[in-house]
This record gives structure tokens, C-alpha cells and sequence, in this order.
């Protein structure tokens, strides 16, 4: 099986980097493709992977074909793949916005399609990515996109109604995460403590509250509660945080996202 990619950027890496650590496509069998020469160049030396200029060239040689470009390069990238693509191919998109519709639009009917939403910890294998297959995409095929999204982290199937909450609670979280480690990292450096340990703390911090959530299946309110003593400081912060408008912050921010991905489909 060969594994192309379009683009060669920031997700493509991700998902690459991660895809090769599982074992689950050897390096050899991937390609990909970079209109950004430093791209290519970074994509080659730190993955090890074959990398061309030429988009049809990946298209021509992969089984499965992932479209790793922004959003507004979509409708001119698949444009110039016209004639390069087959029917047997699986093609893997990773835009916000990009609907199955339109994708059956640009690429025919035909073809075999998974919208998915993935996130840049695939790099460490603990992404998420959110998987809609149309209607073409067989079970094989389902099976074998699934295996590959897996090989980096969880993939679910979802429908295909509910991606933008998706881009905004998981595809473009963890920046809002790196914010709260940064935030917190620089609070303790003005506490007096070191800026590395600082944000090791912080991380771990994050990192063991996730695993709580997702391993002990509780509300993750009644594991504020657990940390909250009475008349003791993590109440002191809560209170400072809910006076901010920490929690509805977080809503608006991710209501605005989830907008701006819908929007990214009319464009
Ligand atoms: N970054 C993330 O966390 C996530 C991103 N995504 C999606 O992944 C896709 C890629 O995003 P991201 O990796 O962040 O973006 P990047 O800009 O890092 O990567 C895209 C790469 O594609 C190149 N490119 C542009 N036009 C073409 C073309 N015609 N042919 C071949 N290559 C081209 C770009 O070059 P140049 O820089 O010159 O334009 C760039 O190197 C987007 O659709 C994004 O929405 C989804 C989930 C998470
Ligand atoms: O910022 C973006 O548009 C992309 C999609 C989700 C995460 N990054």
C-alpha cells in the first residue's frame, strides 16, 4: 500500500510522524508532495520519506491519498490532479469546511472519500481525528483509513454534522491547551521556579488531569471537587477563574471556531 500526501506542512508531519512510528505504513511505501521547497527539505531530512514537487506524481503512485493543503488551496489542488487520480484510490481530506458534497463535486461521484479532523498530537501517537466516509468508500477501505488514523491516536467514525464541533473541541484545542501550559508555566516562573521545570509541571499537570478524565469515566466537575479542600487554595482559584469568565471564555472561543469552520466551506 502507498500512502501520498499533498502537502507537506504542520499536519501532514504530524500524522507522517506518527504513522511511521506505529509501523503502520513503512517510510519507504509513503510520499509527499510540497509546493513550499523548505517543506520538502524538512519533510525529507526529519521523516525520511521520498518528496517531489510534482502533486500528480504522489497522486499517480498512492493507493491512499491524503489532502494536506489549506483549505483555500483545495479547489486548485484538486483542479490539477484532473486525469491523475483513479477510481480505485481512497482519498483522506483534513479541512475544516470541505464538505463530502462539495469533495463529490470537485472529485466526481465516484470516488471513494473520508472527511476526517485529526490534531497535531499525532506527532506523540495520542491525536484524535473525527472519520465521515461517503457513501463510495467500501468497508475495506473504511477499515484500512481507519487503521492508518489509529496508528497515531483514536479515530472515530462521526457524522459528518457534527465536524465542526469536532475542529473546535479537538483539531484546534491543543492550541488553546499550549496556551493554559504557557500561562501556567509563566505564573510559576514568577513564583520563583525555573522555566523548564516550570512548564514540566504544567504538563504533566494537564496530561494527568486528561488521563483522570478518560480513565475513571467521572465528571469532570466532581474532579474539580476532589482537588478543591476546603478554605484552601484551589477554591481561592476556581473563584478567581469563574470571576474571569474562564469556562465561558473557553465557549465563546470554541463557538467562534466552530463558525469559522463552517464558514471555510462557502469560501
Ligand atoms: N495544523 C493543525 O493543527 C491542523 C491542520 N489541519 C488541516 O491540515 C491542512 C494543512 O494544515 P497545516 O499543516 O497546518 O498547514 P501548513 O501550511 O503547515 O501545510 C500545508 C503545506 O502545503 C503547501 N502547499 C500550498 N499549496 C500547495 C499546492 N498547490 N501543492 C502542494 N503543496 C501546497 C504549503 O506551502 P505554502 O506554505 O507555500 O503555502 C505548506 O507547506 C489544512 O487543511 C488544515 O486545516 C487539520 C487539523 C489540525
Ligand atoms: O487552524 C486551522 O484552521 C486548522 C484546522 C484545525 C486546526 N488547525
Amino acid at each position: 500500500m502507498k500512502l501520498g500526501f499533498i502537502g507537506c506542512g504542520n499536519m501532514a508531519k504530524a500524522m507522517i510522524g506518527g504513522i511511521i512510528k506505529s509501523g503502520a505504513c513503512p517510510r519507504e511505501d509513503i510520499i509527499a508532495s510540497d509546493a513550499f521547497a523548505p517543506a520538502r527539505s524538512a519533510a525529507a531530512e526529519t521523516l525520511g520519506i521520498v518528496v517531489t514537487e510534482d502533486n500528480c506524481e504522489v497522486a499517480a503512485q498512492a493507493d491512499v491519498l491524503v489532502l494536506a493543503v489549506k483549505p483555500q488551496f483545495y479547489e486548485e489542488v484538486i483542479a490539477g490532479l484532473r486525469g491523475s487520480l483513479r477510481q480505485d484510490q481512497l482519498i483522506i481530506t483534513i479541512a475544516p469546511g470541505k464538505t463530502l458534497s462539495w469533495l463529490a463535486e470537485q472529485l466526481g461521484e465516484e470516488t471513494a472519500v473520508i472527511r476526517t479532523m485529526p490534531n497535531t498530537p499525532a506527532m506523540v501517537g495520542e491525536g484524535i481525528t473525527a472519520a465521515c466516509p461517503n457513501a463510495r468508500v467500501s468497508e475495506e477501505q473504511l477499515a484500512l483509513g481507519l487503521k492508518l488514523l489509529e496508528s497515531f491516536g483514536k479515530a472515530e467514525v462521526v457524522p459528518e454534522r457534527l465536524i465542526d464541533a469536532v475542529v473546535a473541541v479537538s483539531g484546534s484545542s491543543p492550541a488553546y491547551i499550549f496556551m493554559l501550559i504557557e500561562a501556567m508555566g509563566d505564573a510559576a516562573v514568577a513564583e520563583g521556579m525555573p522555566r523548564a521545570q516550570a512548564y514540566t509541571f504544567a504538563a504533566q499537570a494537564v496530561m494527568g488531569s486528561a488521563k483522570m478524565v478518560l480513565e475513571t469515566g467521572k465528571h469532570p466537575g466532581e474532579l474539580k471537587d476532589m482537588v478543591c479542600s476546603p478554605a484552601g487554595t484551589t477554591i481561592e482559584a476556581v473563584q478567581a477563574l469563574e470571576e474571569s469568565g474562564f469556562r465561558s471564555s473557553v465557549m465563546s472561543a470554541m463557538r467562534i471556531c466552530a463558525e469559522k469552520s463552517r464558514s471555510m466551506g462557502k469560501a
